[in-house]
């Protein structure tokens, strides 16, 4: 749709070729990294790329695979992110846990691009993919116990999702003053550790469905 440059940033290669297969081909517009997983990896990998791009980007754009949280996403479902939050990043105490906000040392959450979010939430609302919107999660750990998702959900009553990558290529775009989207595509729901029964096959055909929905917005 507009001449914005785009990077789209996944964790590993299989999220990276999904979304190539959504999008038709990569163009000198819109570029896909797989920037490795977890927060920091990631925002380091989308600082190099975006500090040594010869032509500034517009938009980063995360994607990828996610859990989604029971009775907010289901497997096989999109998830759109209204905001990016750190689901970890903060102190343990007895009485619960301390957000880095709580604590006075910054804000674990970033706002996304509001025009975008809503154009990518529409169109797939339109096409029939099944879509939601609200906050994504952001861990260090991927969450492998009935308490941890049992804390998440209290913390984060909006919350629909978590994966590991979104606050840290966030955090690093933010630094750049370039806006963020985030789209995930529910592969496992947050709960007690079942690597086996991960739909990560299916997910990524949604994710792939979803970038060739979506390209003619981007
Ligand atoms: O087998 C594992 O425990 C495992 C640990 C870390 C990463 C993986 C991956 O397969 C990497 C893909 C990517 O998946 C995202 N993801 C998917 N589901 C979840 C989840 O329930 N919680 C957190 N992250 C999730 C994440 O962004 C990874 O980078 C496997």
């Amino acid at each position: 749709m507009g001449t914005s440059r785009i990077l789209i940033v996944t964790a590993v290669e299989v999220e990276r070729k999904a979304v190539l297969r959504g999008l038709g081909h990569e163009n000198e517009r819109v570029k896909v990294i797989a920037a490795g997983v977890g927060p920091v990896s990631s925002a380091v990998q989308t600082i190099l790329e975006l500090v040594q791009s010869p032509i500034p980007f517009d938009l980063v754009i995360i994607a990828g695979v996610a859990g989604g949280f029971v009775g907010r996403a289901e497997v096989g479902h999109i998830v759109v992110a209204d905001q990016i939050r750190s689901g970890d990043l903060g102190a343990e105490s007895p009485d619960g846990f301390i957000s880095i906000d709580e604590l006075g040392f910054g804000s674990g959450s970033i706002e996304v691009e509001e025009k975008m979010t809503k154009r990518i939430y529409q169109t797939l609302m339109q096409a029939g993919v099944p879509v939601s919107m609200g906050p994504i999660l952001t861990m260090n750990t991927t969450t492998g116990t009935t308490e941890t998702a049992k804390r998440l959900v209290a913390d984060y009553p909006e919350a629909r999702a978590e994966a590991m990558e979104g606050f840290g290529i966030a955090t690093a775009a933010q630094k750049m003053n370039i806006p963020v989207c985030e789209i995930r595509s529910i592969s496992n729901l947050v709960g007690p550790r079942d690597r086996d029964g991960w739909k990560l096959q299916d997910a990524l055909l949604m994710l792939e469905e979803a970038f060739s929905k979506c390209k003619e917005v981007l």
